[in-house]
């Protein structure tokens, strides 16, 4: 299908939308693709990035066509699933947090897309969703209605998964259990990876000898134990299926001949022009956006919907004047209603890495070999071949989620020193005390434990600080953490929507920010610091798993660890390879909280600024607490019910009588 173009300037002047959508990424595309389908409604998109339709980077996979003319300087048309879009400002927004105490001083780059579809289209592609308890843990905190049903009968909408065919595969892969939990006919496809190698299939059975039980059901509400997920990937082009998507019929092209639906790119919104109401409610009149280098003004009828990501809403919202009044008239901005919650209760994942060598007789087949331009250029014709093949048939799929306790003999203790801390402490900013209760709870109980605990198959070669050796093969294993307790913030510094934000995930200081600190008690804080201590135990176990048969007889023996390495050893030396290497899984939630007012919220539960009468806010900011799995389906599930409601609550009032 050839691609319609994005709308032109002059066709989006001197005319007002009903809805203005800030942000067309995962979330925002989702939903204008769901507002748009009542032809008497007009929605306008405005996005920062460009549309890089045609750019082989953004569409991995599917770079065949086009490769003799792309260009093949590193890194850029590398696949864009990991991590080559990183750092570049037509792709990634790369927001730079504050130093970090608790990671030996370093900044991390907040990795996002910015580019129509978002982070959906430089995402890692793995297709994971969380527990169905730990979605009903939104409910729990106050907010009727956000529960694991909704969120898996909007999710199964959008599934398109394809099980392989091949028998010598679909045991691995459990394939008869998966197809049951898939949607099997919406816009987003689903496959498996074309290869899955030799390691990977060792290392997951390891995690078996190690007592790790294969998830019963890890797309119907329980991802505990090990599987190998799906990918965002179309099986019949083999290209990226995102929210922008050519090739798969995801949410923009097929509705881009819609009439009623407007996306302008290189839109990059500053703020919102706001009134206020009879009833004393802040209204939104009006978005300000620039466009080659020129300001204008959108009129809006009815409402400003924010997707503009969980880094990025709070930006606009405290540009527009709405978040706490003493931080903002510090940066200069007119404050028009004292939220001052906003840009708080930030949660982030984090993750680290060990590899290993493999033996000199493993495969070749790996993802960082990629990085070599000839054998680029080699393995592009690979999969270009019947049947496909080659390092670009990979992906990261093998997944175990397990709670603490499993990993860990001390889990236990952790758990009970977390929960001593808890009890210890006198004062909490409001709404953290039912979070860290809810996360406890979920660490605590007997049966159904949350899977604290994340470890991730990677087939190549990626981890710090020592680099691979030319003509050996790796191996590596990817450890995260999904329930921090760990509290940041991200906030403006100035009126200047081009300023830096100041962005402080607080990793592995379990608090609290900017507005949280009157609450901090350093000393009783200092005493354990439970997320690193979980970290510490779970590279001890990615270790184990290196060690176990019948991945060990696919290893290099002896055992040769790359990183963290053998002189790293001790508990304390380990927590310093984390915090000197470790990194963020660009999964950031709850920076505009949906919650109730008192306990922190800063949108209600139909998504609305609280003291606004228009103004919603539909993408990951929203998630007051985090969940055990990757964010994207978390991205499409809300952009699908924030449709849900305002078509309910708002078309059908206001269009409709
Ligand atoms: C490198 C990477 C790998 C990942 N891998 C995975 C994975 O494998 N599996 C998984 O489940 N999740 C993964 N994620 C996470 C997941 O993709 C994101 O959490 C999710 O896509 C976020 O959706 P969103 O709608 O909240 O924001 P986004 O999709 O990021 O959309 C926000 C949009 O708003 C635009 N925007 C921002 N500011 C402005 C402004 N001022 N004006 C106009 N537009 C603006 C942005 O350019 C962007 O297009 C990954 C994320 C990244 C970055």
């Amino acid at each position: 299908m050839a691609p319609r173009t994005t709308a032109k300037i002059h066709e989006v002047l001197n005319r007002p939308f009903d809805f203005v959508i800030v942000g067309g990424g995962t979330a925002g595309l989702c939903l204008a693709s769901r507002l748009s389908e009542d032809p008497n409604i007009s929605v306008l998109v405005l996005e920062a990035g460009s549309e890089q339709f045609d750019d082989p980077k953004l569409r991995a996979l599917n770079v065949v066509a086009e490769l003799p003319q792309a260009n093949l300087t590193l890194p850029l048309v590398l696949p864009a699933q990991y991590g080559h879009h990183f750092g570049q400002p037509e792709y990634d927004w790369a927001i730079k947090t504050t130093a970090q105490d608790f990671s030996n001083g370093r900044e991390y780059a907040l990795t996002r897309g910015r580019v129509l579809g978002g982070s959906s289209a430089i995402n890692f592609l793995c297709w994971t969703k969380p527990p169905a308890d730990e979605v009903d843990d939104w409910e729990r905190l106050g907010n009727k209605g956000w529960n694991w049903e909704t969120f898996q009968k909007n999710l199964r909408k959008l599934e398109g998964y394809q099980p392989p065919d091949d028998p010598s595969v679909t045991h691995h892969l459990n394939v008869s259990n998966l197809k049951s939990q898939l949607g099997r006919d919406g816009p987003i496809k689903l496959c498996h990876p074309a290869t899955i190698t030799e390691p990977e299939i060792k290392a997951f059975e390891a995690w078996l000898e190690l007592g790790i039980p294969r998830a019963p059901k890890p797309y119907d509400g329980d991802p505990n134990g090990a599987f190998f997920c799906a990918m965002t990937v179309d099986p019949s082009t083999y290209t990226r299926s995102y929210a922008t998507t050519a090739s798969s019929l995801a949410f923009y092209f097929p509705c881009a001949a819609r009439e009623n639906l407007n996306v302008l790119t290189s839109a990059s919104v500053n703020r919102l022009l706001t009134k206020v109401t009879q009833d004393g409610l802040l209204a939104a009149t009006g978005v300000e956006f620039v466009h080659a280098e020129q300001t204008y003004v959108v009129n809006v009828t009815m409402e400003v919907v924010l997707c503009a990501g969980a880094l990025k809403s709070p930006q606009i919202l405290e540009l527009s004047g709405i978040g706490n009044k003493t931080l903002l008239e510090a940066a200069g901005v007119n404050a028009h209603l004292n939220l001052p919650t906003v840009g708080e209760n930030l949660q982030e994942h984090m993750y680290t890495c060990l590899t290993y060598e493999l033996s000199p007789d493993a495969d070749d087949l790996a993802l960082h070999i990629l990085q070599d331009p000839q054998v680029y250029k080699e393995h592009v014709e690979k999969l270009n071949g019947h049947p496909r093949a080659g390092a670009f048939t990979l992906g990261i799929s093998g997944f175990a989620f397990v709670p603490l306790q499993a990993i860990s003999d001390r889990g236990d203790d952790i758990i009970k020193a977390a929960r001593e801390k808890f009890e210890k402490r006198e004062m909490y900013p409001p709404g953290l005390k039912e979070q860290y209760e809810l996360q406890l709870n979920r660490m605590e109980r007997t049966e159904d434990r949350a899977a604290h605990c994340e470890v991730i198959l990677y087939p190549g070669f990626f981890s710090f600080p020592n680099p691979p050796e030319d003509g050996k093969k790796y191996f590596t294993i990817i450890l995260a953490t999904n329930h921090p307790f760990s509290r940041g913030s991200i906030h403006v510094t100035s009126s200047d929507p081009a300023a830096p934000l100041s962005s402080d995930p607080r990793v592995f200081e379990e608090e609290i920010g900017d507005y949280y600190r009157e609450f901090y008690d350093a000393e009783l804080f200092a005493n354990l610091l439970v997320d690193l201590q979980v970290f510490v135990e779970l590279v001890k176990f990615g270790r184990r798993v290196a060690c176990t048969s019948p991945l060990q007889e696919v290893l290099a023996s002896p055992l040769k660890e790359v990183n963290p390495g053998p002189d790293v050893v001790t508990d304390e030396q380990i927590g310093d390879y984390i915090k000197s290497v470790c990194d963020t899984t660009y999964h950031t939630v709850g920076t505009l909280s949906m919650l109730p007012k008192e306990k922190g919220g800063v949108v209600d539960t139909e998504l609305k600024v609280y003291g606004t009468s228009n103004i919603r806010v539909a993408d990951l900011s929203i998630i007051p607490l985090h969940i055990a799995a990757h964010t994207m389906t978390t991205a499409y599930a809300i952009g699908m019910q924030a449709a849900d409601i305002i078509k309910e609550n708002i078309i059908k009032v206001h269009m409709h009588g």
